[in-house]
């Protein structure tokens, strides 16, 4: 093992489960469904600890969902000390290139090397401490960052495990297969595939409308023997909170108190159940 790959082995050995989220297509609600789940699995036990990191280099999108966008890390003599986006209580660690940019509307246009560079620094320099789950939101596709992130967490391989995200069209269903390709190429276990944006609830009503076709995803899971893990629909209520800009930290930190009052938490409490049950199997 490298001496790079044996620091992030020693930083992430406290870290129990590794989830990393992955889709096929850009735009289908991963990193939603990364802050859903970070957001869930905080609140699955009072004491669980949980981290996300973001690893969409180039468009970073967890700071501004987890309404902390206006916060920056700071460099101890031990590692970056993430962002708590609950404040003192630090249960919830985030860390993203979004908060080392010097302006919010700032572009990362790194080649390859570098971009794999700052991969390893989240891996190995932030200071986590104990967590049970660690979410890593992924850029779209099966890029180079997800070869990099493979290869770095190398040493604790029987901690990882992956989520796929697609939504109900034909061309991100086929963006998903070749997303589940990779995790079988790379001996990655899958907890199980979830359907965002299938169908709509309406504000008024709450009904459910199949605005586009529903089902492919748990026709897909099916095909490739995966679990399915629920479908989201298009909710409103949750594109108001996490693009809403910043919620409060600490004893203001009201983004899960509104989170909870969203349709959207409900379906997600079940999906998070589903993969719960897959990491008790791995
Ligand atoms: N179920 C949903 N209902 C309503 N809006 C949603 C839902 N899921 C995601 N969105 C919204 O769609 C937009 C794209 O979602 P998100 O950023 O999570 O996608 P992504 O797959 O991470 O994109 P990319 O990887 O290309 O940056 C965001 O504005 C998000 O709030
Ligand atoms: S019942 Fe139909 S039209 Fe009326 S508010 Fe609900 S979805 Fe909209």
């Amino acid at each position: 093992m490298s001496n790079q790959e044996s620091a992030v082995t020693r930083r992430l050995q406290s870290v129990k489960h590794i989830i990393l989220v992955l889709s096929g297509k850009g735009g289908v609600g991963k990193s939603s469904v990364s802050t859903q789940l970070a957001l869930n699995l905080y609140k699955s036990t009072p004491t669980a600890k949980v981290g996300i990191l973001d690893v969409d280099l180039t468009g970073p999108s967890i700071p501004r969902m987890f309404g902390v966008d206006d916060k920056g890390v700071h460099q101890s003599t031990n590692g970056w000390v993430p962002v708590y986006a609950d404040g003192p209580t630090a249960r919830l660690a985030c860390m993203s290139v979004g908060f080392l940019l010097k302006n919010k509307g700032d572009s990362v246009v790194w080649r390859g090397p570098k971009k794999n560079g700052m991969i390893r620094q989240f891996l190995s320099d932030v200071r986590w401490g104990e967590l049970d789950y660690l979410v890593i939101d992924t850029p779209p596709g099966t890029s180079d960052e997800h070869l990099s992130l493979m290869e770095h967490l190398t040493g604790v391989h029987s901690k990882l495990s992956a989520v796929i995200v697609t939504t109900p069209q034909a061309v991100a269903l086929m963006d998903a297969i070749k997303c589940v390709s990779f995790t079988r190429a790379v001996n990655l276990p899958v907890l199980g595939l979830i359907e965002n944006m299938s169908g709509y609830v309406c504000p008024c009503c709450g009904e459910i409308s199949n605005v586009f076709s529903t089902g492919g995803g748990s026709e897909l899971a099916r095909k490739e023997e995966l679990r399915f893990l629920g479908s989201l629909p298009v909710d409103t209520e949750l594109v108001s909170l996490l693009d809403g800009g910043p919620s409060g930290q600490g004893a203001d930190f009201t983004l899960l108190a509104r989170y909870e009052k969203t349709s959207s938490a409900t379906l997600f409490g079940e999906i998070t159940g589903g993969i719960m049950q897959g990491l008790d199997r791995t």
